[in-house]
């Protein structure tokens, strides 16, 4: 997606700007209640044309210290993603020496540039006192906008997208190609995975064709839900299941469980909540969670569970203190038997994996670490200069720091909390880190 970042001094209006033209979009396609926003970076859509904004947060707030070489790798790494920068100065009162040490910076980095001046309600005196020293930075007209007022923005988005064209990039908004989901059904003996898996098949009335697997039985279902392809892969056990036929040792066999997860995307990690959360069960979901795949944790069997319209907070509890380890993970209350919440699951897979194939750009990554580490303080003598996410399924975050040595779990707690709270929330995904020593 092409990526358009907001960069001006402190106190221009970036974080104006940048809410009004995310929010833009609303008045086209009606945006669903709920859905939280991004404060960093966001996707705007307009007519049927969609880009990403990135707003710098004052990344590059002190000029002088962006030349720095500290700040070099990062601010450039941002840069060198966009493929347009708006470009904010104050158009009431003018420019300032800070303005024209950051126009030099771009500039110089050869990006496209689009000039906005902001705070532009008095359009005659800003034509007459204004405009006239703005050429001086050297990026020629300058669109005068009122993020506050919302004057002249759609001027503003007509530009980005003509610019954004000009460069021959792709901005129609497609339907996802979509590949299908692998998913497994884990958890203990007993604990409801045939029952539960027939009960989605049901609910969603799923179309189920068996994909031949190399034992002589067909051990994965492919099924179509909403015209959506899912692989729940081996489901032979749970399918073949029945009251008759007696229960293998073998299938629960943890080289097959091990094997299963490792064939999956996601994980859907059933529970027995009559039963609480067990070694077993921990185990499990440790499993899932080493082998680097999305998840999504069920207490089934709710409807056993007395008293139980009071009792989601106490299981949530305990979900969060036995399983800490995966407690991204969306958390659903079922009973199977029953067919009660049955349909969420397909939803929280969909957010897992969506979640498993993200990724962001290193500009969000990088202006929400220097925000944070600007009032965090790490360990003596440790610094982390700059982050990139190099890879999908799971995110995996690359940290170039300035010795590896002095991250400890902790610091890696606290850089996986940075990028869910302030970046994007992966739920239902882990993440991966790496580090690397850089000077
Ligand atoms: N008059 C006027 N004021 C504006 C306009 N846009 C923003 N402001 C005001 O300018 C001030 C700064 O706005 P922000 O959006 O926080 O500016 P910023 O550039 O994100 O600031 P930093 O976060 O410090 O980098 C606020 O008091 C806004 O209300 C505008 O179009 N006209
Ligand atoms: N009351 C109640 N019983 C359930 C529920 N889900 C499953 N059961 C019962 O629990 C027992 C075990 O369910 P299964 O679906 O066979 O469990 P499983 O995890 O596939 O078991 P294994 O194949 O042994 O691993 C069966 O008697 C189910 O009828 C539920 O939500 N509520």
């Amino acid at each position: 997606m092409a990526t358009v970042l907001i960069v001006g001094k402190p106190n221009v209006g970036k974080s104006t700007l940048f809410n009004k033209l995310v929010r833009k979009r609303k008045a086209i396609v009606e945006d669903e209640e709920g859905v939280t926003r991004d404060p960093v970076q966001d996707t705007v859509e307009w007519y049927g044309k969609t880009f990403r904004l990135v707003d710098t947060c004052g990344v590059f707030d002190n000029p002088q210290d962006v030349i720095s070489k500290k700040m070099k790798e990062v601010t450039l790494n941002m840069i060198r993603e966009a493929d347009l920068v708006l470009f904010v100065v104050d158009g009431k009162n003018g420019i300032t020496k800070e303005d024209e040490s950051l126009a030099d910076f771009l500039r110089k980095s050869g990006v496209d540039v689009i000039l906005v001046a902001n705070k532009t309600e008095n359009q005659r005196r800003f034509e007459r006192e204004i405009k006239p020293e703005l050429y001086r930075l050297g990026f020629g007209d300058p669109i005068p906008v009122s993020a506050e007022h919302s004057i002249n923005l759609d001027t503003l988005m007509e530009k980005i997208i003509q610019k954004l064209e000009e460069k021959g990039l792709d901005l129609e908004t497609k339907p996802e190609i979509t590949e299908a989901i692998k998913i497994a059904i884990v958890g203990r003996p007993n604990v409801g995975k045939s029952t539960l898996f027939n009960a989605i098949l049901n609910k969603e009335r799923a179309l189920v064709s068996p994909i031949p697997g190399t034992t002589r039985d067909p051990v994965d279902d492919e099924v179509f839900i909403d015209g959506k392809k899912y692989i729940f892969v081996d489901t032979a056990g749970l399918r073949r299941k029945s009251r008759i036929e007696p229960k293998t040792v073998e299938r629960y066999s943890t080289y097959r469980v091990v094997e299963s997860i490792e064939r999956a995307d996601v994980a859907v990690i059933v529970l027995d909540a009559t039963q609480g959360i067990t070694r077993q069960d921990q185990r499990i979901a440790g499993l899932v969670e080493r082998k680097g795949k999305a998840s999504v944790v069920v207490f089934n069997k709710w409807d056993l569970v007395e008293h139980r319209e009071k009792r989601y907070d106490e299981f949530t509890k305990l979900f969060r203190e036995k399983l800490y380890f995966v407690d991204y993970s969306p958390l659903i209350f079922t009973s199977a038997d029953k067919g009660w919440g049955v349909e969420k699951i397909i939803d929280a897979i969909n957010l897992a994996y969506s979640s498993y194939t993200t990724k962001v750009p290193s500009s969000a990554l990088n202006s929400a670490l220097q925000k944070v580490l600007a009032f965090t303080n790490l360990p003596r003598g440790l610094k982390i200069f700059f982050g990139l996410q190099v890879d999908i399924k799971p995110p995996t975050f690359l940290f170039f720091v300035n010795n590896t040595e002095k991250i400890k779990e902790p610091q890696k707690v606290f850089l996986r909390r940075l990028i869910r709270e302030y970046v994007f929330p992966f739920e239902g995904s882990p993440i991966f880190l790496k580090f690397k020593k850089s000077r």
